[in-house]
């Protein structure tokens, strides 16, 4: 990293942007000397008495003299003569950065008024204001926790840029960089354009006849609105002025889409209201979660954006820390959320099929939230989820239309794996994005048999997301004998063969997850089932009905765990899917010792389901056998945990495939174990674990869900408090993880 200490930093322009920037360099001692220009001498004076700059002059060339930085934060439109006036007094190495809100322009203006100096001159963007202006608000800390947007073009000096990128982070800003076309692109459509329209709304209802009296009227909604039409007018001006093309583009893109609501009101079109409203509902958590880089669910109840706002993303709530004090028991009736796998479904084939849909028990946790939101990016509208209960217009097979972006599968393998098969035979293209964890996972495996059913797919680097499809290819019916036991995709070629000419016939190594065929046969397809071997022949249709998902083994099974270790626990999950694909963890700690009973078994719209209990028991270590793999592949995190307590060895071998979930579980896990002093011996397709005491630790999840639960419930039995760091992604299948625990009885605290 550049040193990010200047002798002497020029700050042309004290306003809230300048002052705050001068505020920040002495504050974190980023220079020997700080001082202003600016035309106002009594800006001047109040910046020297109030401390944010040591010295100052109105002659703008006399006041960059000596310095190696300059920060320019005038108005975008001045820019050009401000930098022509100070050029004069520049020293021959002196950087020069701006706080200007519109790029393209600003750089032209260098261009011209800087001469060759304009190799030096880095464009700069700090996101961040406030509704108060002047220097009398420069505020030290505006620009912890802010993002600055860097766009260097090809004349800058990449050296400049590390050096001013430098000074940014030392002031605690997020530093990003992009082209500057697609800067002032962005930045209408997300800050230029909402200015505008909040200028207009008020400016429009003050014409009115009597508008004193419709502004007395005038409640939250409008203050909300129009919050920012107490911005600047002149800075406003200017900005509209300077980055004109762009913003007249998304004034267009924002007119069609009023034009399309203004006929749904019109036309009193129920679908059409409801599919606009829904889908900007959920797009706006979407966007808030990626920006924040966190949970979706998060964002979406936070309900305030000031929950979103980098400040508090940063002081560590929104990827929160485990800390799980030793000791104690599990009690209660513990209900855990809906089956991850089964909600994926129930939004594919529910927008697939022909009429309403409705779900109940829906999981509103992150991964299946990308599923639902990828189908209302490409047009289908989805009602709720409110409590588990979503209602999907299904728009037949062939309803579904091109989104206008890459489809963003956060953390989800199922998401982006069953919707390549099922995107496979659409007429249109798409891109499929995800997070860091899931750009690492492999996708090939998908994609190869899809290729051979006639697909056309690319994937990124070594195979890894991002997915590109590209529709209107006809599909034919394949055979594929898969090569791993993997439901993800058998789903994925099974889906595709909908819309494949003849039958498409996927036969197992061993059997695997059977909720794509069950719930395709609930939806009235037909689907050959014949021992390893499953087939759907193409061309049929999907009829909506009523869909139940239960609660999901894979989250109950870290209670399964965390009862069975913790002495006097006893705990009773109602309505948890035992699917036989699924049963594994029970059949392995069942093995292992553990005391679990199903009562009040039955049958919930093609899936058994049953209230499970579990009493502490003592474990033993087992040879767990290889045809369990599969039937658990999930769980095993967990069932580690109860490994590590058990007497004597656990042996997993055949587990290869946990090597590529959401983190290497193996080694994440074996990381863990060595953390808390639990012996092992890792192998690469499973590991040893010899159960006994262990102490407290500090574990990495590496952002994987299973990892933290599981942790989580290892406390019950260690000897010092276990923390867990990276733990947001609890989310992507249980939300409320933490809370239902603690009622249960884990010492759990989240920060
Ligand atoms: O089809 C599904 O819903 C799933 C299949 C499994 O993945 P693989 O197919 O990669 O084993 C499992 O790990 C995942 O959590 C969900
Ligand atoms: C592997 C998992 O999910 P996915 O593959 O959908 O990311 C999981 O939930 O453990």
């Amino acid at each position: 990293m550049p040193e990010p200490r200047f002798n002497r930093i020029a700050v042309i322009g004290l306003g809230l942007i300048g002052g705050s920037f001068a505020a920040a360099a002495k504050k974190h001692n980023l220079a020997a000397s700080v001082v202003a220009g600016s035309r106002s001498a009594r800006t001047l004076e109040q910046g020297i008495a109030l401390g944010v700059v040591d010295d100052g002059s109105q002659d703008l060339a006399k006041a960059v003299q000596g310095a190696d930085l300059v920060f320019v934060s005038t108005p975008v439109s001045a820019m050009g003569a401000v930098l022509a006036a100070l050029r004069p007094g520049l020293a021959p190495g002196a950087i020069i950065t701006d706080g200007g809100s519109v790029k393209g322009r600003v750089i032209d203006a260098a261009r011209e008024a800087l001469g060759s100096h304009a190799s030096r001159f880095v464009p700069g963007h700090p996101i961040a204001g406030k509704e108060k202006s002047g220097v009398t608000a420069a505020d030290a800390d505006l620009y912890r926790d802010h993002r600055v947007i860097l766009t260097p073009t090809t004349e800058t000096d990449p050296a400049a840029t590390a050096r001013v990128r430098a000074i940014w982070t030392a002031m605690g800003a997020e530093v990003l960089q992009m082209a500057p076309d697609y800067h002032d692109q962005v930045l209408a459509e997300t800050s230029h354009l909402p200015h505008l329209l909040a200028f207009s709304l008020v400016d429009t209802l003050a014409r009115q006849g009597d508008s004193t009296e419709i502004f007395r009227y005038a409640a939250g909604g409008f203050r909300d609105f129009t919050r920012i039409a107490s911005s600047d007018p002149v800075m406003w001006h200017d900005i509209f002025r300077e980055n004109k093309a762009a913003l007249l583009q998304a004034l267009g893109l924002f007119s069609d889409g009023i034009e399309r609501f203004r006929q749904a009101v019109e036309q009193e079109d129920s679908d059409a209201l409801m599919g606009i409203m829904t889908r900007a509902n959920t797009a706006r958590a979407h966007f808030l979660a990626m920006n924040g880089r966190t949970s979706y669910t998060r964002a979406q109840h936070s309900g305030d954006d000031t929950i979103m706002t980098d400040s508090a993303i940063h002081k560590g709530n929104a990827n929160p820390t485990y800390t799980v004090a030793p000791g104690g028991q599990l009690a209660g009736r513990l209900r855990v959320p809906g089956d991850k796998s089964m909600s994926h479904r129930s939004i594919m084939l529910g927008s697939l099929a022909e009429g309403v849909t409705r779900v109940e028990g829906f999981l509103e946790g992150e991964d299946a939230l990308a599923t639902l939101q990828a189908f209302r990016d490409m047009g289908v509208v989805i009602e709720g989820p409110h409590n588990g209960q979503v209602t999907i217009h299904g728009v037949g097979l062939h309803g579904l239309k091109a989104p206008g972006k890459p489809l963003y599968m956060g953390n989800s393998g199922t998401s982006m794996r069953l919707l390549t098969g099922l995107l496979a035979g659409q007429a249109f293209d798409v891109e499929l994005t995800g997070d860091a964890s899931l750009s690492k996972r492999p996708m090939e495996r998908v994609a190869k048999p899809l290729r051979d059913m006639g697909a056309q797919i690319t994937t990124g680097n070594e195979g890894r997301p991002p997915v590109r499809i590209r529709g209107g290819q006809s599909l034919k019916g394949i055979h594929y004998d898969l090569p791993m036991a993997s439901a993800q995709v058998k789903s994925a070629v099974l889906l595709a063969g909908l819309y494949a000419d003849g039958e498409t016939s996927v036969t197992e190594p061993a059997p695997t997850r059977d909720h794509t065929e069950r719930m395709l046969g609930g939806f009235g397809y037909s689907v050959r089932r014949d021992g390893a071997t499953s087939a759907v022949t193409g061309g049929g249709t999907l009829t909506a009905g009523k869909l139940e998902v239960p609660a999901d083994i894979s989250s109950a099974a870290f209670f399964l765990v965390g009862a069975s270790i913790a002495p006097g626990s006893e705990v009773t999950l109602p309505h948890v899917g035992i699917n036989p694909t699924r049963t594994g963890v029970i059949d392995i700690l069942k093995l292992m010792g553990a005391d679990i009973r199903l009562e009040n078994q039955r049958d919930a719209g093609g899936e058994p389901v049953a209230d499970i209990v579990v009493k502490a028991a003592p474990l033993k270590g087992i040879e767990i056998p290889e045809s369990l793999v599969p039937l658990a592949i999930d769980e095993f995190p967990a069932i580690f945990i109860a490994a590590a307590c058990a007497e004597g060895d656990t042996v997993l071998r055949g587990a290869e495939e946990l090597r590529v979930k959401e983190s290497d579980r193996i080694q994440v896990m074996a990381d863990g174990l060595a953390a808390l002093g639990v012996d092992h011996e890792v192998f690469e397709d499973g590991i040893r674990i010899t159960g006994g005491e262990f102490g407290g630790g500090e574990i990495q999840s590496h952002g994987d869900h299973r990892i933290a639960m599981s942790f989580a419930m290892a406390a019950l039995r260690a000897k010092g408090p276990i923390i867990i760091h990276d733990c947001a992604n609890v989310a992507t299948s249980f939300p409320g993880f933490a809370g239902l625990a603690t009622h249960a009885g884990l010492n759990l605290e989240e920060a």
